[in-house]
């Protein structure tokens, strides 16, 4: 089997998309998604594999702009669309294609390429460390109370259809990306993700509503919501679906979990994507009724660990020398020196002797600050050279915000 890898042609993107819907179980999407996800794919930065006339792989590299400890964004492959045709997998289809990815990204100059895995064994061998979580919530809004910090009851809150809403949303948003590691700066278009709801994926619930949260005619915040009723012989047993709550500020943003813990006919608050750090945990009267569930959320990849470690700050004064292994991108192996604090760093080449061995997974899994390093090597996966230097470069990688992902792509 010969396989060739081509950048994508505008006008078979439908057969690329179709065959992307095939590797994943083969349901159509709605027109909605499907015209959605045609106008955002890149097609310069997408690559279809052939095997001789039959196209048996997919996969695909928006431009994004990262949001890293310190508040910078940066340039950002967001890497999706990731299919193989059943009839030819196992066979390095895969491998390929992310060779011919990473090196891409190298050209293009953006020092981190991200991904969420339909199944997390997948990209570990390409250099992809986990350095997000997500945090599912399924709260019993019939007991839990919330506490409500001093002018949530001067919040006045509006039910807006989403459309109307968006922009106002959207201005929110944006003022909220820098604050915290691992959201994406909106590019053009992708304005248009949080407005999606086909009918077909409702699952029983109704179509999604906005509620904007005000302060003095100004919006400090929003939710987007739906309903799922149900009944039993004992009455309404409803719940709601949550899908975006972002505030400017703490009675903003209790005021919209207040609202949706009103929504009459319910009883249970469901929401599948929280940050592991969310405020929500704090104003509520019974963490257990809660039922947390962590997941895995965002992986990163240093594709240019010199320039990737130099964008963010850190906690605390660093220098340190890491050994960094890195087989699929060997032009990141070799000695680093990272030298910065909360104001910058900078990370260069050095011939000085190490003073922490580890490889470019690990990197990645501390990188926006989620996942210690400490944790890293007490799994063995990290190893000091010079006492003392474990401690240091964990201090000062760690954040005070949660690393979070909001969405999918
Ligand atoms: C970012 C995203 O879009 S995530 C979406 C990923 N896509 C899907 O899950 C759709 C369904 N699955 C598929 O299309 C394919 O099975 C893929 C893309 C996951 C793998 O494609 P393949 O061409 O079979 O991968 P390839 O042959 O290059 O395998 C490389 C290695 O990964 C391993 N691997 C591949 N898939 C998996 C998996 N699902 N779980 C664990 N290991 C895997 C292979 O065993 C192989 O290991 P080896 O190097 O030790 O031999």
């Amino acid at each position: 089997m010969t396989v060739e890898l081509r950048v994508l042609e505008p006008g078979r993107w439908d057969r690329w998309y179709g065959e992307l819907e095939r590797a994943f179980g083969g349901a159509e999407e709605s027109p909605e998604e499907r015209s959605l996800w045609h106008d955002l794919t890149e097609c310069e930065r997408s690559l279809a594999a052939w095997d001789d006339d039959e196209l048996v792989g997919t996969t695909g590299a928006f431009s994004f702009r990262l949001s890293v400890p310190g508040g910078s964004l940066v340039p950002t492959a967001g890497v999706t669309c990731v299919g193989v045709r059943s009839t030819h997998r196992r066979r390095g289809v895969l491998t390929a294609m992310m060779r011919r990815q990473l090196d891409d990204v190298r050209r293009w100059g953006e020092p981190l390429a991200v991904l969420t895995a339909s199944e997390p064994p997948i990209y570990g061998r390409f250099g992809y460390g986990l350095a997000t979580e997500r945090l599912r919530m399924e709260i019993d809004s019939a007991r839990v109370r919330l506490t409500a910090p001093t002018g949530t009851d001067e919040i006045r809150l509006r039910l807006v259809p989403p459309r109307a809403g968006i922009a106002a949303c959207e201005a929110v948003y944006a003022r909220r990306v820098a604050g915290r590691p691992g959201m994406l700066a909106r590019q053009p278009g992708w304005e248009r993700l949080p407005l999606l709801d086909p009918p077909s994926e409702r699952r029983g619930a109704g179509e999604v509503g906005c509620v904007l949260a005000e302060r003095n005619g100004e919006v400090v915040g929003f939710a987007r919501f739906a309903v799922k009723s149900d009944w039993d012989e004992a009455g309404p047993k409803g719940s709601v679906l949550v899908r975006d709550v972002e505030a400017l500020d703490p009675a903003g943003y209790a005021a919209l979990w207040r609202h949706l813990f009103e929504v009459d006919l319910t009883s249970t608050v469901i929401a599948s994507n929280r940050p592991a750090d969310d405020p929500l945990l704090h104003l509520v009267s019974d963490v257990r009724r809660c039922r947390l569930r962590v997941r895995d959320g965002m992986f990163v990849r240093l594709v240019d660990v010199g320039a990737a470690l130099a964008a963010r700050t850190y906690a605390a004064p660093v220098d340190v020398v890491l050994e960094v292994e890195d087989a699929f991108c060997p032009w990141n192996e070799g000695r680093w020196r990272l030298s910065g604090d909360q104001k910058g760093a900078t990370c260069e080449r050095t011939t000085d002797s190490a003073d922490m061995a580890l490889s470019v997974r690990e990197l990645a899994c501390g990188y926006l600050g989620g996942f210690g390093l400490t944790a890293l090597a007490g799994a063995g996966r990290i190893r000091e050279l010079r006492p003392g230097a474990l401690t240091e470069a964990a201090t000062a990688f760690g954040h005070p915000v949660a690393p979070w992902l909001p969405h999918g792509f």
